[in-house]
């Protein structure tokens, strides 16, 4: 393929309801689109971080200008224009995952149109639809917490993830216990909230037969999450701490993780998922596909990657509905708590033109 043109399309969407974690709260989807035009055919992909980098070292402004003034120019210099090129091309480029991977999964989906191959297939998805999961943010009040969990269950979720931070944590897990029962799948997730110092505080939560307990401590430092994991029996589940099949290699041989949320975004894109994939299926640490709150545009990619044989635990992938009146593409409807995965050549979606006018912000080249 030969690299045509590369459109950025800033969107903002408003999510059906604030959505609070530990490190601030959410009223709308604000990233942007890439859109890349080839001599063979065309890709999208969603970036997946914010206006703010909470999450994340990275946000929009920044990832923007780094697609612009350092990855496309390397991208753009390739004699042949192929995903697999992509990584080693960027590779001088420290970090900045998100941004590459927005880039890669353009190309990616570019490339597999031109092949009329489905992104499920490629990868060596073995399910054409995958369980849905919740992610279920902090609420002003236990009742209220309750209320959503049933409004979820009602609707066919198979899983429910509850944020926790300091002071919101052993008494709702508690509650959800209480009302929904044992059988219930139940995991937790601190976004980075909690120390060392608070391990015998976050022990409490044994009690309540957690799948698992996601990113307690600061993103980076394996040691800690080690040395917490020895003393807790909820497995320690890792998400913002691994950014490649390298790091997660070294997670799982310190016992730092025994589960690994696997964000194709944070890794960089889709084909270093499938590595961190491979390598925690390797070690037998049971793998599920995290989620950025993202529009169809990223959704339809996750529920590919999502189908693969090593996620054996629901993911974020929730309906397009858990976050948004109108999504930005055909809406991901759950059916007997599963989502399809999408058949159809690369990422299977795209926006939906009218609706995408809608939700833009500002459209302009990025390249060239
Ligand atoms: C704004 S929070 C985004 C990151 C968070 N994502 C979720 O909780 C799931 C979001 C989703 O359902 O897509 C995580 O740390 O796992
Ligand atoms: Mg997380």
């Amino acid at each position: 393929m030969k690299l045509e043109r590369v459109e950025i399309v800033h969107v903002a969407i408003p999510l059906v309801t604030p959505f609070r974690t530990s490190f601030g709260t959410m009223t709308a989807k604000d990233t942007f689109l890439l859109r890349v035009v080839t001599d063979r055919a065309e890709g999208w992909s969603e970036f997946a971080a914010d206006p703010e980098p909470l999450y994340c070292s990275e946000f929009v402004a920044g990832a923007e200008i780094v697609l612009r003034d350092f990855l496309l120019p390397r991208v753009a210099a390739l004699p042949r224009l192929t995903t697999a090129a992509l990584a080693p091309a960027m590779a001088g480029i420290k970090g900045h995952e998100l941004a590459k991977a927005a880039l890669e999964t353009a190309v990616l989906d570019a490339e597999l149109r031109s092949y009329g191959m489905s992104l499920a297939a490629y990868l060596g998805a073995v399910r054409d639809r995958v369980p849905a999961g919740v992610s279920v943010g902090i609420k002003d009040s236990v009742p209220q917490l309750l209320d959503d969990v049933e409004r979820y269950l009602a609707e066919g979720y198979v899983r429910i993830k509850l944020k926790i931070e300091p002071g919101w944590d052993v008494e709702p897990v508690r509650a959800v216990r209480e009302r929904f029962g044992d059988g219930l799948p139940l995991q937790v997730d601190a976004n980075t909230a909690y120390t060392l110092a608070d391990a015998e505080h976050l022990r409490r939560l044994d009690a309540f037969g957690l799948l698992l307990i996601e990113e307690p401590l600061e993103e980076n430092n394996l040691h800690a999450h080690a040395l917490l994991q020895q003393r807790l029996t909820t497995p320690v589940c890792l998400d913002e701490s691994l950014h490649h099949a390298r790091d997660t290699a070294s997670a799982i041989a310190m016992d730092a993780c025994r589960v690994v949320n696997v964000k194709p975004a944070r890794v960089g894109g889709y084909l270093e998922a499938r590595r961190v994939h491979d390598v925690a299926h390797a070690h037998g640490v049971p793998v599920w596909c995290g989620g950025m709150l993202e529009t169809g545009v990223g959704r339809a990619p996750n529920l590919a990657l999502a189908a693969l044989p090593g996620f054996t635990l629901p993911g974020d992938t929730s309906a397009s509905s858990r976050y948004f009146a109108e999504d930005l593409t055909e809406p991901f409807v759950l059916r007997d708590g599963h989502l399809p995965v999408p058949t159809g050549p690369g990422i299977g979606v795209e926006p939906r033109p009218d609706v995408l006018r809608r939700f833009t912000r500002e459209r302009r080249d990025l390249y060239p």
